[in-house]
């Protein structure tokens, strides 16, 4: 995509796993969450490889591997003490993928509307964005609360890029979620190249190596 193609284009991001590593900080603050509650902590690389789908699921799935039967109220109630965790020290250990923070700011210097489409709740995505000094780029943030219905639903993308008001726009991300939205929306998908392995279900050769391709 191309600005000189006519109109404003838009590139709308995934937060976790394709802007920044934050995976240290939620694993922290998911395990510090799981130990006040009696129960174990989980390997941070673990943690990392089920980030994507959302806290709930992710607690969810954290205490599905610990073979831990839990009613939807416990899960609930181990969701809000992990946001609660995270909102006390969301950006510790967390940062930015290299060249993101400079090819941003390229993109945004040659016309490009910049959005966030992440199950990250509203209010955590703005701490962090703030955290790291890159909040000032988007135009548009929906977090999966800010919105009636969160990513896979193609509504999550959706609500993103009628806020840029544009008609042409890009989804970068991470996991296969995030290509299932994009594919929902009618949206053109992106994968990042330093996407976990098995992430994303397009091949390591047709990922981008670096944001500022979106340019080219
Ligand atoms: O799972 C989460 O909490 C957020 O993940 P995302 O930024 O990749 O959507
Ligand atoms: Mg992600």
């Amino acid at each position: 995509m191309n600005q000189k193609e006519g109109g404003p284009c838009a590139a709308v991001f995934d937060l976790d796993g394709t802007l920044i590593d934050s995976a240290p900080d939620m694993a922290s603050a998911v395990n510090r969450a799981f130990v006040t509650h009696g129960l174990d902590a989980t390997d941070p690389a673990v943690v990392a490889g089920l980030i994507g789908n959302g806290a709930h699921r992710l607690v969810a799935d954290l205490l599905a591997r610990q073979r831990i039967p839990a009613a939807p109220s416990d899960i609930e109630a181990l969701t809000d003490a992990y946001l609660r965790c995270y909102a006390e020290a969301p950006v510790v250990s967390t940062t930015i993928y290299p060249y993101v923070a400079q090819d941003l700011a390229a993109l945004k210097a040659a016309g490009w509307r910049l959005g966030i489409c992440t199950n990250k709740p509203q209010a955590l995505t703005h701490a962090v964005l703030a955290g790291l000094g890159i909040d000032h780029l988007f135009d548009a943030v929906r977090g999966a609360d800010a919105v009636p219905t969160r990513k896979p639903d193609p509504g999550h993308l959706r609500a993103v890029i009628e806020a840029l008001g544009v008609h042409r726009a890009v989804y970068v991300g991470d996991t296969e979620v995030d290509e299932a939205t994009a594919r929902a929306a009618g949206v053109p998908f992106r994968g990042v190249g330093w996407a976990a392995p098995g992430r994303l279900s397009m091949p390591e050769a047709e990922r981008l190596a670096r944001l500022s391709e979106l340019l080219t």
